[in-house]
């Protein structure tokens, strides 16, 4: 089998079976860029776009936004509708063509304002998500350019640097000490050195030389050919699954367990009413469609819609504030945040970071420490970081000063430090910078000013020590400059060669702090949402950084100790710290899960290779616009201005979703289940139905346009002020208050009507019909607020969906137009009596609130 030819080519679209594509790693390079048709140079623009042609983009999912008519027979399929679609069909059989056009209407109208809401909502996200897509580095017509990653074709050769996403699957065509993170792949946190191949065998642990689209490189540098790209690569076919079932928010969790016990309810409902009255009327086609009438006036079927829209509405309105939300339900996750870790550059600082001088171990000026350290960041590859850029800015970029470079070891997160190999007149010299404590482990003897060396005893190191405690404090961040003199002959190093060197001193930046840190940090915390710094850097410089910026924060922990924790050990005390330094990148996400686990929710800002693990790991993982690609890949949201004031808009745009989901929800399982059930027991007492199935029908589609206006709705102060969780004990507790209040004022409606004025049939469900659209529709005003009603004005939106809802309701009711729908002219004193009860139910339920919506003491 030519396995080389499949690899270059390629299906244009379809999921391969993971492991049905070819070990394409076996293959030597020129074999490769022989059938792939390309070469060390990459592809020029004309081959590419008719490749692109051919295979159509690199998008991990092909045409994963579905189909109309997709969308449309998934929701034809959802249970709410079946039940309503069988309903419309009964009474389609049985000749009742009234209901059937209602229901029918009903079904068109939800799933209509459903789809259309939903597409609107997708057409913004992608949008928003464009604005931050990634971009990679592809050689093309024999230039660099930055392409996005959907127009990268097989056959492309691209330039990987650390913190980058690998952006298809290809082999390493030249490495530079690169290694990847595969765990989205294999699911291991080790991270997998790479190198140029071909390798021997086949399996995919055997594939050192291949590079697979959605991993990432976290150190080093490597150059790869592209073999394939799209639903064609190994990760496309997993993350179309992936991203299919993406697990729902704890609160997507609770309304569906909502709409599932709606629904038991509902089909117990039923059959209980349909039972009552077979056995007191015998079966009748009218009774059996008022019990289906019934569960159509009880299924929340525009709850979806309610969802996306608030989501939708959501993710819009923060986007005017330069937050870009990838993934819509994570405003859930952030109105509920609870606790927000967050790195310290950046988001805290202002990321300005300039070398502001260099010491010696006696703590003296040295320019010997800053030309050392020149000669490292000027050689280093991988990952050119920002103290790198502060480095070498004053420098000249081609210094004459006959240092060649040999070769190095680039910078990682859980070394801490970097080394280069240099040469000048046959002298070789391996210099290393780094984190100055763990540096310091490494050194064996101490280089004076006057050039001297003398052993590192404890006495220097304890001064040393000092030393460096005294400038973190001030403020400084220290980066630790160290040698080691290396044999004539020496090409290579090794991390084994980092031992045995001489410390000369240490380098100091600024970063200036965040003024406008003060403030959002107190906002969040007023807010309800506890700041927790979790840096890699050291002690003294974080310390230094929240007092000037007067952060409220108690207890600090360090890596160290961190490490010698278990799970359960550093979940109880993550709880009680807000500082975490020297943390490796695997620590941050231990302690954002450490924190899950005590049953809060976590928001993770950060921007680094090193945050990306932790804002995956994170209930709501954030990054910013300038961050490392994989760390904005892991993030749900994207801030395009580093600025955690914005972050509190945010987190106020999430509860206000809550909030508004909360009151169609409490609309749903108050009033009209209320409304519903008193009939279902009125339909015992009384000799007739109280109102005819249809009219129940008409009643439901009256109520529904009222709520369509309760995702615009505005929300109190003191919703925004704590985090919002679903919280499934405070609903039932509303339901089993204002559900039966409601019915208390519907029995009362009956009795009076029945007994009191000895209504006929028509005059009786004409009353009632008014009595209970009235109360169904102006409640809203009531139970969208916890404050008195008078202090809380609604949305014009609302206010206009609603009482324009309730004027068609009157409209049919009381004027001749309603004959059409059997309905009849009710005698003034009977209507007199019915805004009485409606006035009466409305001050009650403003009374009773209070109790129902009383916060759970904690
Ligand atoms: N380019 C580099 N070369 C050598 N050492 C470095 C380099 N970059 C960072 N370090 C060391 O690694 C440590 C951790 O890096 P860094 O401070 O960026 O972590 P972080 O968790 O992102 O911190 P922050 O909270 O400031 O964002 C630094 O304090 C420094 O000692
Ligand atoms: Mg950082």
């Amino acid at each position: 089998m030519d396995r080389t030819l499949s690899a270059g080519q390629p299906p244009k679209h379809g999921n391969q079976p993971e492991g049905g594509q070819t070990a394409f790693w076996t293959a030597s390079n020129d074999q490769l860029l022989q059938s792939l048709a390309s070469r060390p140079t990459g592809l020029s623009t004309a081959e590419a776009n008719e490749r692109l042609n051919r295979y159509g983009p690199n998008l991990a999912i092909v045409n994963f936004r579905a189909s109309l008519l997709a969308k449309l027979g998934k929701r034809l399929a959802e249970p709410l509708i079946a039940i309503l679609l069988i309903a419309a069909l009964i009474s389609g059989l049985t000749g009742d063509w009234q209901s059937f056009v209602i229901i029918v209407i009903i079904v068109l109208f939800s799933i209509g304002l459903d789809i259309a809401q939903e597409r609107h909502a997708e057409s913004t996200v992608d949008a928003l998500k464009r604005s931050v897509s990634v971009t990679a580095s592809v050689r093309r017509d024999g230039k660099i350019i930055e392409l996005l990653v959907e127009d990268i074709v097989p056959g492309d050769v691209v330039e990987l640097r650390a913190g980058e996403l690998v952006p298809a699957d290809g082999v390493v065509l030249t490495s530079h000490e690169a290694l990847a993170n595969e765990a989205v792949l294999t699911g291991e946190p080790y991270l997998v050195e790479k190198r140029p191949g071909p390798s021997v065998g086949a399996s995919l642990s055997d594939a050192f030389n291949a590079l697979f689209g959605g991993t990432s490189i976290v150190a080093g540098e490597a150059v790869m050919l592209v073999t394939a790209t799209g639903g064609a690569s190994r990760f496309g076919a997993i993350s179309a699954s992936v991203q299919e079932n993406e697990p729902p928010t704890a609160f997507e969790r609770g309304v569906h367990a909502l709409g599932m016990l709606i629904l038991r309810l509902t089909g117990f409902l039923v059959l209980f009413v349909l039972l009552t009255q077979l056995l007191h009327h015998g079966l009748s086609l009218e009774s059996f469609l008022f019990a289906v009438a019934l569960a159509v006036g009880l299924t929340p079927e525009l709850l979806p819609m309610v969802m996306t829209v608030t989501l939708a509405r959501g993710a819009a309105r923060m986007a005017e504030r330069k937050v870009v939300v990838k993934r819509l339900s994570a405003i859930h996750d952030l109105g509920a945040m609870d606790v927000l870790c967050t790195d310290k550059t950046g988001t805290l600082t202002e990321a300005k970071i300039a070398h502001v001088g260099s010491f010696d171990v006696a703590g003296g000026d040295s320019a010997r420490v800053s030309e050392l350290i020149r000669l490292n960041s000027r050689f280093v590859s991988g990952m050119r970081s920002n103290l790198d850029d502060a480095i070498l800015a004053g420098a000249s970029l081609v210094p004459n000063d006959g240092w060649t470079r040999l070769d190095d070891l680039p910078f990682d997160f859980d070394r801490r430090r970097a080394s280069v190999l240099v040469a000048r007149a046959g002298e070789v010299e391996m210099i290393t910078k780094g984190a100055p404590e763990a540096l310091l482990d490494l050194c064996t003897e101490v280089e004076r000013a006057d050039g001297t060396r003398v052993p590192l005893d404890a006495a220097v190191r304890a001064k040393f020590t000092d030393l460096m405690e005294q400038k973190g404090l001030q403020g400084l961040r220290l980066l630790g400059v160290a040698f080691r003199p290396m044999p004539a002959d020496c090409r290579e190093i090794t991390m084994a060669d980092e031992a045995g060197l001489v410390l000369v001193g240490c380098a100091a930046f600024v970063d200036p702090p965040k003024a406008s840190a003060t403030d959002a940090v107190a906002g969040l915390i007023a807010a309800g949402v506890r700041v927790k710094i979790i840096s890699g850097d050291a002690a003294p410089v974080v310390h230094h950084l929240v007092e000037t910026l007067k952060l409220p924060t108690r207890g600090i922990m360090t890596g160290e100790e961190i490490s010698g924790l278990t799970d359960a050990a550093l979940a109880a005390r993550a709880q009680q710290t807000d500082l975490f330094v020297r943390v490796s990148p695997d620590q941050k996400s231990r302690i954002v899960r450490a924190l899950r686990r005590r049953r809060h929710t976590v928001g993770f800002i950060g921007d680094g290779i090193n945050d990306a693990p932790a804002i995956h790991a994170a209930d709501v993982g954030l990054s910013v616009e300038g961050g490392t690609d994989v760390a904005r890949e892991a993030a749900d949201i994207i801030l395009l201005a580093p600025d955690l004031g914005v972050l509190a808009a945010g987190v106020a745009e999430g509860r206000r979703t809550y909030a508004n989901i909360m009151k169609y929800v409490r609309m749903g399982t108050s009033s009209n289940f209320g409304n519903m059930l008193s009939m279902a027991l009125a339909s015992l007492v009384l000799p007739f139905l109280p109102l005819a199935p249809f009219q129940i029908l008409l009643n439901n589609l009256i109520y529904d346009l009222s709520e369509i206006g309760i995702p615009f709705d505005t929300a109190d102060k003191e919703t925004l002020a704590r985090p919002q969780v679903w919280d499934m004990r405070a609903v039932l507790r509303f339901t089993l208050i204002m559900g039966p209040l409601s019915s208390l004022f519907d029995i009362t409606t009956f009795a009076l009507l029945h007994w009191g004025f000895g209504t006929d049939v028509d005059t009786f469900r004409t009353a009632w019909f008014v009595e209970s659209i009235a109360t169904q529709i102006l409640v809203i005003f009531i139970i969208r607020t916890a404050k008195p009603v008078w202090t809380s004005w609604p949305h014009p939106v609302l206010i206009s969906t609603s009482l324009g809802a309730l004027a068609i309701g009157l409209v049919l009711a009381l004027t001749p137009l309603g004959h059409f729908v059997g309905f009849v002219a009710v005698p003034p004193p009977i209507l007199l009596a019915i805004i009485g009860i409606v006035v009466l139910y409305l001050v009650a339920a403003e009374g009773l609130k209070r109790v129902a919506m009383r916060l759970p003491r904690h």
